[in-house]
């Protein structure tokens, strides 16, 4: 049984063999380190409380790297075999009988740090035990805040649910530096996360409600961004679950249109059906017979009652309007108040213009729609729920289901990720009283993103839909670049050639739900309140504005400084100039910044790149090292790469290309390659026609105002195919096959080396020589005589010192050296030696046969 346990979770990994074989009593003692390495708190620790110790792993840590001397206490419900150098005792941490145990250990001191590694026994019902977890973080911050000193750290595990920002929130509220992290130590597919939280900010008095599980795992009715914020509102009540209307399975709704026509509440049946029938079987034959007849029932009405889940504004306003002339046709009653009987009152006493009941009604069918948005977050979130079940049962891995890591898709497109994007991240850094003041002073679009503001217009609702849809972009590629190293490389090339990123960067990073929870406090808590002020959507815009600045020439900013380079001086650009050129100037910005090439009035070859002027490549084994170039790394979209040479100084766009037959620029695509060889035929019809096909749906696209992640996936998918011969695969394979038969990096080292040592010698031997020329007391002939030795002496290989083979025996063998034996020495096992000569006589006998 107890085998089997250990293999069910993995244990026997290495973690598990490197603490047996440490002396750890527990892997989880590699979690300690890890942390320890990272935030370095134990070795500034003179005291340390561990809870939740057993059986001690974290305590044997403590005593090695804390300063000898140091107090260390450990506790735990189970007993603790003793460790040198720590104090430990039994005891329930909830219990007021531990917290005085622990004041009778400690004293009057205050601790430095408080571990806490606890967890209830994680069974079946997982989600029970991580309420129980976070309980018991709770009640180990409780006595955290009581023993700390100020500035003291504060280490604990919490387990990734849906009570992890609540918590995080309450650490922020009481520390100036919350960081949650995963140690390597720990397993993927545990849901455990370590909260460091450091300098303990020692208020007189902490508000009960911070370390009442009561107020601090409330569940909150809207899980909008700010939905932290108001954790301790007494108001909050928890969410009902109210699912189907009894009897009700369908979700598909329909009724006869003459309903809706006849209905006193209009606005409810268009908020909760999905279509309005014209089938005279289904209702009232005559009355829809006579409806569908009508010129007010038009085709676009008829078009708007088959889906009303995808309507919009105008269209429910149509609806409303073409009903009331229905009606008034009809000679039925028509309100100009809102017909619905919670407002007839009102509408008596002042009865509202048109547009007023149609907007009221409007909102109406939003809170109800809210509504259905909220209880479809609910199922997702009791889905999730059931995965983090599911990955306990090892039934399924932490990428599957939404712990910081959605699936592609499902982070693409799920609105509440945005949502999160900025409470998590003011969660993580402490903000939310900030956010509570934003969300009184401010208009809802800045905080609720995900809702529709009742002020913002069908503008607004575009732009900030699309501010969003950027956000959800930028957080899709921060979590990419998480787990796809290919694409993190190629983003980091991108920010090093691009500052652009930043913006983008920061705002990505702290809105993404992982990197907020990893690096919130690394990246300096300290935020103002108008950095937080400035969120996602404005920063986009920086980014996209940043991006279209010009240059002097109508060039992007890119573009502009691509062509600042020196290569560039004396060439004139655009298109008209490029005719000028004779064509040859096609080179731009490749990589994939496709959107510079219009601008740049480069018609042509938008994926090749002319490089920065480098040095020669051919004779680096010659150099000995390879600083004979500029190794740059290739990039997929890449085409061509001009290098210029060290001897062309003078090369310029119209330089020839081709010497004695061969083309003598650096060309790494095949594509490009084969662009190349037809152009260096010299044929001006060649020149002519790649011009032509420069011109091509792909070099005019208009992309001013795109998004990024529509820019992204065009450049993906939508590029020319440039046509390759066999000449020209051929060439690259060449030229691939010629730069593989390169020595490799180290044997070029090796031959430097020895290279640099012959020169050491020979500067030996020169100084040697000058003063046994200065030498008074021998003849000229004694001295050329005596320099020809020491040049001949130079030049002899020093002989490599014998290795005396030494027979290992005794019981001491192998032990140090063994008597009697000086210089180099090396040990042999005697049966070894014996077959090894046995094998060399074989040979020889059988050579002699
Ligand atoms: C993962 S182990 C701790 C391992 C420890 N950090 C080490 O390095 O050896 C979790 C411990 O929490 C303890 N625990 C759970 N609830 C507790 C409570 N209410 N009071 C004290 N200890 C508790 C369990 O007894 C268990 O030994």
């Amino acid at each position: 049984m107890a085998i089997q346990k250990k293999h069910g979770k993995g244990r026997l990994d290495k973690w598990y063999k490197l603490a047996k074989q440490k002396g750890y009593r527990a892997r989880a003692a590699f979690k300690l380190i890890q942390l320890n390495k990272k935030y370095n708190f134990l070795e500034k620790s003179k005291v340390l409380i561990d809870l939740c110790a057993a059986p001690g792993s974290w305590c044997q840590v403590a005593a090695e790297c804390m300063p000898v001397n140091s107090l260390i206490v450990g506790v735990d419900l189970a007993p603790i075999k003793s460790i040198p150098r720590v104090i430990t005792f039994q005891s329930d941490i909830t219990t007021d009988k531990c917290r005085a145990t622990l004041r009778g250990h400690l004293k009057t001191w205050k601790a430095d740090t408080v571990l806490h590694d606890g967890a209830p026994n994680v069974g079946t019902a997982w989600v029970q035990d991580a309420f129980t977890q976070a309980e018991l973080v709770l009640q180990s911050l409780k006595l955290a805040t009581e023993f700390l000193i100020e500035g003291g750290t504060f280490v604990t595990k919490v387990f990734r649910s849906r009570d992890f920002n609540n918590l995080m929130w309450v650490f922020n509220q009481l520390f100036t530096k919350v960081e949650a992290t995963k140690p390597p130590s720990s397993r993927s597919v545990s849901a455990e996360i370590f909260v460091v939280c450091r300098g303990y900010k020692a208020p007189k008095r902490v508000d009960p409600k911070f370390l009442d599980p009561r107020t601090v795992f409330e569940e909150l009715p809207d899980p909008t961004p700010n939905n932290e914020a108001k954790v301790f509102n007494p108001e909050i009540k928890k969410r009902k679950r109210d699912g189907y209307e009894e009897g009700d399975y369908l979700q598909f709704k329909e009724v006869p249109v003459n309903e809706f026509i006849e209905t006193t509440d209009p606005i409810q049946m268009l908020g909760s059906l999905n279509r309005l029938s014209f089938d005279e079987k289904k209702g009232g034959d005559l009355a829809i017979a006579a409806i569908s007849k009508m010129p007010e029932t038009t085709k676009e009405i008829r078009h708007c009652c088959e889906d009303l889940r995808v309507l919009g504004k105008k269209e429910f306003r149509a609806l409303l309007k073409w009903r009331l002339s229905v009606r008034e046709k009809f000679g039925l009653a028509v309100k100009k108040a809102n017909e619905n009987p919670e407002f007839t009152e009102t509408a008596e006493i002042a009865p509202m213009d048109e547009e007023m009941q149609i907007e009221e009604e409007l909102e109406r069918l939003k809170m109800k729609e809210a509504g259905e948005r909220k209880r479809s977050r609910r199922r997702e979130n009791e889905r999730k729920q059931k995965e983090i079940v599911r990955l306990q049962l090892h039934m399924t891995t932490p990428t599957d289901i939404g712990l910081g890591q959605d699936a592609e898709g499902e982070s693409m497109f799920a609105l509440k990720n945005v949502d999160r994007v900025g409470a998590l991240d003011k969660v993580t850094k402490g903000k939310m009283n900030i956010v509570v003041e934003e969300d009184h002073n401010r208009p809802r679009k800045d905080i609720h993103m995900g809702d529709a503001s009742e002020d913002e217009s069908e503008d607004e609702i575009a732009d900030r839909l699309e501010a969003e849809l950027d956000g959800m972009y930028e957080q899709y590629k921060e979590k990419k670049a998480e787990t796809d190293a290919k694409y993190k490389a190629k983003k980091a090339r991108q920010e090093h050639e691009d500052g652009e990123w930043e913006g983008i960067k920061s705002d990505a990073e702290s809105s993404d739900d992982e990197v907020a929870i990893d690096d919130a406090a690394s990246s300096e808590d300290d935020d103002s309140e108008d950095e937080d002020e400035e969120s996602g959507p404005k920063k986009l815009t920086t980014h996209l504005d940043g991006r279209d600045i010009k240059g002097e020439d109508g060039l992007s900013k890119k573009a502009a400084m691509f062509f600042d380079q020196e290569i560039f001086q004396d060439i004139a650009i655009g298109v008209s100039d490029e005719e000028e050129s004779g064509g040859d100037d096609e080179g731009e910005d490749g990589e994939d910044d496709e959107e510079d090439e219009d601008e740049a009035g480069d018609i042509e070859m938008e994926d090749h790149a002319i490089k920065k002027p480098t040095k020669v490549q051919d004779d680096a084994s010659e150099t000995g090292t390879n600083d004979g170039f500029e190794t740059e790394d290739e990039d997929e979209d890449t085409g061509i790469e001009i290098v210029k040479t060290q001897k062309d100084e003078s090369w310029d766009a119209e330089a020839e290309p081709i010497k004695n037959g061969k083309l003598d620029i650096d060309i790494i695509t095949a594509e490009a390659m084969s662009l190349a060889q037809r152009l260096a035929t010299g044929k001006s019809s060649a020149k002519a026609n790649a011009i032509d096909d420069g011109f091509n749906k792909y070099s005019f696209r208009d992309r001013d105002g795109l998004p990024d992640w529509f820019l992204d996936d065009e450049n993906k998918h939508s590029k020319p195919n440039r046509p390759i011969t066999a000449a020209g695969a051929a060439a690259i394979k060449e030229k691939l096959r010629a730069l593989n038969a390169r020595p490799i990096k180290k044997v070029r080292e090796a031959k430097d080396r020895k290279k640099f040592k012959a020169a050491q010698r020979l500067e030996k031997l020169r100084k040697k020589s000058a003063l046994m020329a200065d030498e008074e007391g021998m003849t000229e002939k004694e001295k050329a005589a005596n320099i020809t030795k020491l040049m001949a002496k130079a030049g002899k290989k020093k002989p490599k010192a014998q290795v005396k083979v030494v027979v290992a025996r005794g019981p001491n063998k192998g032990q140090g050296r063994p008597r009697g034996v000086k210089g180099r020495y090396k040990i042999v096992d005697a049966r070894l030696k014996k077959d090894v000569r046995a094998q060399k006589r074989i040979a020889k006998r059988d050579k002699k046969r």
